[in-house]
């Protein structure tokens, strides 16, 4: 694998243990891994002079549903709250296939290489009878684009006729489900460390499944050694949901199915009480933030200062496309930075918390400590801004804020994944972006009907 050298970073924001800044260091690169961090000067195949240059550890996204890249900014869904937003989509996900698996998968994760995101955590819980290999259609696009990539065996078995919101087609029964997750972690999923495939289990959500399979899918989890995810506590209707069902409230619920525990984090968690908080902190159960998702859907505040204050486990996600219409960590880490000041003002993370959460705090949740900061032995997952341009100008003094605070627009200008540099000057290297964008909007077309 041919070595690279990060030559003469004007800053490198760590986020190692000891929140490291360094300026004017070399960051030196062999086998995907961080071999240095320092002044010595190393040969190396590939040279990056990042002397006008901020380096960063990758972000890692901790919840998606990329088949949604291909429904974003429908007119029909833009004033629903989740409820309603969901059965009237469920009728356009119910077309799911491989090619728009493939595709939206290609073109998701495109966009969040190309806006600093290094691995990304997939809830894929949709699987029309018929529709062919879904998972293995986005490992293979994984691998194509080059990201590090943690796919889900999602899974729905309440329909409509049992109370549940989707339709009959996409619900399936708990031996179809539980025999396809496990043979989805045999041959897919590899524990090793920098592994760049991974799989969970991952129920849809209280709502859309029986505690029954909630039960067996934490059991299938811990026998096979994966973790598990679901959505929690995303709307108050959940709440009521499982109050009025089951008598017990969200993390109750939850509890009682086996469903807290390090190896557990959920989407969401916006309505927890400070009971439930506790019970998370006890149980180091976490919690992926998806501000703009919660805002355009109007799902509420996460309680993130309380959060981090009780050190539950946090992580930074952008959610599906159809709710948040884009696919930038980026962009999702000046949005948190911002909703948590207007809501919480001196208690809100600041712009450097932000920048810890989708990095240290997203590793946490997918178990990982081989990835989330840039120190000797960790993967080689990072991404580099040039700081001579406009939009930056005078917002230096302080590189570790300043993705959340000042944000970041556009196009990065490198991104590297387990070594290889899979974005240079703001260009994916892996696949024809353009042609990639016109192969995908002839599925989209093709899939929407329109
Ligand atoms: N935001 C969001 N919440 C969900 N709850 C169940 N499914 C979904 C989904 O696709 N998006």
């Amino acid at each position: 694998m041919p070595t690279l050298l990060i030559k003469n970073a004007r800053y490198i924001v760590s986020c190692d243990d000891k929140d490291t800044l360094y300026e004017r260091t070399n960051l030196y690169i062999k086998d995907g891994v961080i071999a240095s961090i320092g002044r010595d000067y190393h040969t190396a195949d590939q040279i990056i002079d990042a002397s006008s240059m901020v380096v960063y550890p990758g972000l890692i996204n901790t919840h998606h549903h990329l088949y949604q890249i291909f429904s974003r900014n429908l007119p029909e869904v833009q004033k629903m709250e989740l409820f309603p937003w969901l059965v009237t989509l469920y009728e356009v996900w119910k077309g799911l296939d491989e090619e728009v698996v493939a595709y939206s998968t290609l073109t998701g994760l495109g966009e969040l290489l190309k806006t600093g995101c290094t691995t990304c955590f997939d809830h894929h819980y949709v699987f029309p009878r018929g529709a062919g290999d879904l998972l293995a259609a986005q490992f293979r696009a994984a691998a194509q684009v080059g990201m590090r990539f943690v796919a889900s065996r999602g899974s729905m078995d309440l329909s409509q006729k049992d109370g549940g919101l989707p339709p009959d087609s996409v619900v399936q029964t708990i031996d179809e489900i539980m025999a396809d997750s496990e043979r989805l972690v045999r041959v897919w999923h590899d524990p090793s460390p920098f592994s760049m495939r991974q799989v969970a289990l991952a129920p849809c959500s209280p709502f859309s499944v029986s505690g029954d399979l909630l039960r067996e899918s934490a059991k299938l989890a811990r026998t096979l050694g994966v973790r598990l995810h679901t959505h929690v506590a995303e709307t108050r209707d959940e709440e009521q949901f499982t109050l009025e069902k089951f008598g017990l409230r969200p993390i109750a619920y939850m509890q009682s199915l086996g469903w807290t525990g390090p190896d557990v984090w959920y989407a969401h968690g916006i309505h927890f009480n400070d009971d439930e908080l506790r019970i998370l902190a006890e149980t180091g159960t976490g919690v992926a933030h998806c501000p703009a998702s919660n805002m355009k859907l109007s799902s509420g505040v996460c309680r993130v200062p309380e959060l981090l204050r009780l050190d539950i486990p946090v992580g930074l996600a952008v959610d599906g496309a159809a709710s948040n219409d884009g696919s930038s960590l980026l962009e999702e880490m000046r949005v948190c930075y911002l909703l948590h000041r207007l809501h919480a003002s001196a208690a809100a993370p600041t712009g450097y918390d932000v920048l810890k959460l989708a990095t240290r705090g997203s590793a946490r949740l997918l178990g990982r400590d081989d990835i989330g900061c840039l120190a000797a032995g960790k993967a080689a997952d990072l991404f580099l801004i040039d700081l001579n341009r406009l939009s930056l100008v005078g917002a230096q003094f302080d590189p570790m804020s300043m993705l959340g605070t000042v944000g970041f627009k556009g196009d990065v200008d490198y991104t590297i994944v387990n070594g290889v540099p899979v974005v240079q000057h703001g260009e994916l290297t892996t696949i024809d972006e353009r042609e990639t964008a016109y192969e995908a909007n002839r599925v989209v077309a093709r899939y929407l009907g329109r």
